[in-house]
């Protein structure tokens, strides 16, 4: 068989990837994109994770009070899978029509550390490239739990978003990013929410002031939660239902449930790959191995996005681009390294917002701190929050006594995934705690926000 080769190659249609393909393709590099599925795309952002979650969470909020929530839910899934479908056709369309990039539907395996096969049915093709990019993201986790994999009730975020079928029940299992924006979401539309999480309280690694008022918020929407709960089986009933069983604070419970969500986690997807042939060592959680410029152990062969084992988010992906690209068209200066102040958000209503330290992790770490916070329904100067109707949540600042400098900051509010950027920028540029609070805002803005809290010191 004849082995076609390409200067670059990159495994998976992810952010990182096919943003590498287009920069190589435009500067005149032969390129070959292969993704194992058409319906994937431009990857799992837009096609089963950041895109269609949050679009059903703003149709959630723009429910009419009149209108059938069932219905109005399968409406909600109909119109989101057009707009993930317009979006998956633009992104083919960005590679498709560039005349040195060559998208390819089928799954590759190394064969070597320079040839790659690719399967798609019964069709086999073989490629060569000089340099080559795994982009191959991570797959849903299904704790090891007692008839959890063989439950007829089993979905993960990818199936219960693609079903127009409101789930009446739905228990969830994971208290991380997944589990509560699927609580929220689902909650929103009238479904009855449990969410069973193992640790001790929701969102372990955020203070415990936040953490409390993210619980406060959704269980004030009806989410019911369950900690420090062990599930220890899951039962298919004749009733067309499921039944998940739990031990919590020393009795044994349980919970009915029409679907059971599979929210622990996502892990890098390197299985069937063959690394092994190509000499690509992995990570003991089994994570593409990577140094600060993304090379793995071959360091023709780089991997970006969720399978290095890095952070899991769309924009990690897209400045993983950046460091290879830097690799292969720049100085080779930029690394993983230089990375301050990634900002992250969980869209529930209104969203968490986190850049930086905790307060606990800023005093652990040897900081002397100070720490400015407000609940959003005490503000005065913030007029938006009323203005929009959702006056929940806080804004909490931690700053570094000496310096002044942001060390950290928690937005729960509403327009707090806008809010996290701006401070992301002052972390990042070192602009002092006082330089926002004295800055002028528009109004009426969330950021105003910034001119009280920041003036508001705690501790
Ligand atoms: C429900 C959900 C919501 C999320 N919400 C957010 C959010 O709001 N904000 C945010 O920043 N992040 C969010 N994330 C995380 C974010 O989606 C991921 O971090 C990001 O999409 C990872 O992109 P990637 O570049 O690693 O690869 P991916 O986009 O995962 O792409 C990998 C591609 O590789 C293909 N592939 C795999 N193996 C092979 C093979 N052998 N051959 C060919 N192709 C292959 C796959 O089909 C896939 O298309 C969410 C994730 C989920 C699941
Ligand atoms: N808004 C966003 O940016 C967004 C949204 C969704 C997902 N993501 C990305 O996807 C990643 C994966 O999300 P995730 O929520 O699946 O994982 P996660 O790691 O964020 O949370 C998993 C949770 O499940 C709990 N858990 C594990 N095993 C359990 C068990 N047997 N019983 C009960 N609880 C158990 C863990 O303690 C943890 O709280 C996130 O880390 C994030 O990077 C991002």
């Amino acid at each position: 068989m004849e082995t076609l080769h390409a200067d670059l190659l990159v495994i998976g249609f992810g952010k990182g990837g096919k943003t590498l393909a287009a920069t190589m393709g435009r500067a005149g590099r032969r390129v070959v994109m292969v993704e194992q599925s058409a319906l994937m795309y431009g990857g799992t952002c837009i096609n089963i994770g950041c895109v269609p979650t949050k679009a059903l969470i703003h149709r959630a909020a723009a429910r009419p009070a009149d209108a059938d929530p069932g219905k109005w839910y399968a409406d909600s899934v109909a119109s989101t899978a057009t707009l993930t479908s317009v979006m998956r056709d633009k992104n083919f369309r960005m590679l498709d029509t560039l005349d040195s990039v060559t998208v390819v539907t089928g799954t590759a395996t190394f064969l070597d550390d320079h040839r790659v096969e690719v399967v798609a049915g019964a069709d086999r093709l073989e490629f060569s490239a000089d340099t080559i990019v795994i982009n191959t993201g991570a797959e849903n986790v299904v704790a090891d739990i007692p008839g959890l994999r063989d439950s007829a009730h089993l979905v993960t975020g990818t199936e219960l978003i693609a079903s127009p079928d409101m789930p009446r029940r739905l228990a969830v299992i994971g208290a991380g990013y997944q589990g509560l924006e699927f609580a929220a979401m689902l909650r929103s539309y009238g479904t009855e929410v449990t969410v069973l999480e193992s640790t001790e309280r929701i969102l372990p690694r955020e203070d415990d002031d936040v953490a409390q008022a993210v619980r406060e918020i959704l269980e004030g929407e009806g989410v019911t939660f369950v900690t420090s709960a062990r599930v220890t089986r899951v039962e298919d009933t004749d009733d067309g239902a499921a039944v998940v069983h739990y031990e919590a604070g020393g009795t044994r419970q349980s919970v009915g449930a029409d679907a059971v969500l599979a929210a622990t986690g996502r892990a890098p997807r390197t299985a069937g790959l063959g690394l092994e042939a190509a000499g690509v060592r992995t990570t003991a959680r089994g994570a593409v191995e990577v140094d600060e410029h993304l090379r793995s152990s071959r360091p023709h062969i780089y991997a970006v996005g969720d399978v290095n084992g890095g952070p899991q988010f769309t924009y990690i992906s897209l400045d993983d681009h950046r460091i290879v690209a830097d690799q292969l068209l720049g100085t080779g200066q930029r690394t993983t390294t230089d990375r301050v102040g990634v900002p992250y958000t969980l869209f529930m209503t209104p969203p968490l917002a986190r850049v930086g330290l905790t307060e606990t992790a800023a005093r652990a770490a040897g900081h002397s701190v100070r720490v400015a916070a407000k609940a959003v329904a005490n503000m005065m100067a913030m007029p938006r929050a009323a203005i929009v109707g959702d006056t929940r949540g806080l804004m909490k600042f931690v700053m570094d006594a000496e310096t002044d400098e942001i060390l950290g900051a928690a937005i729960l509010s509403v327009d707090a995934q806008e809010l996290v950027n701006t401070v992301a920028l002052a972390m990042r540029t070192h602009t002092t705690a006082a330089t926002l609070r004295d800055s002028i805002w528009t109004h009426p803005s969330s950021t105003e926000a910034f001119n009280e809290v920041l003036a508001t010191i705690v501790r």
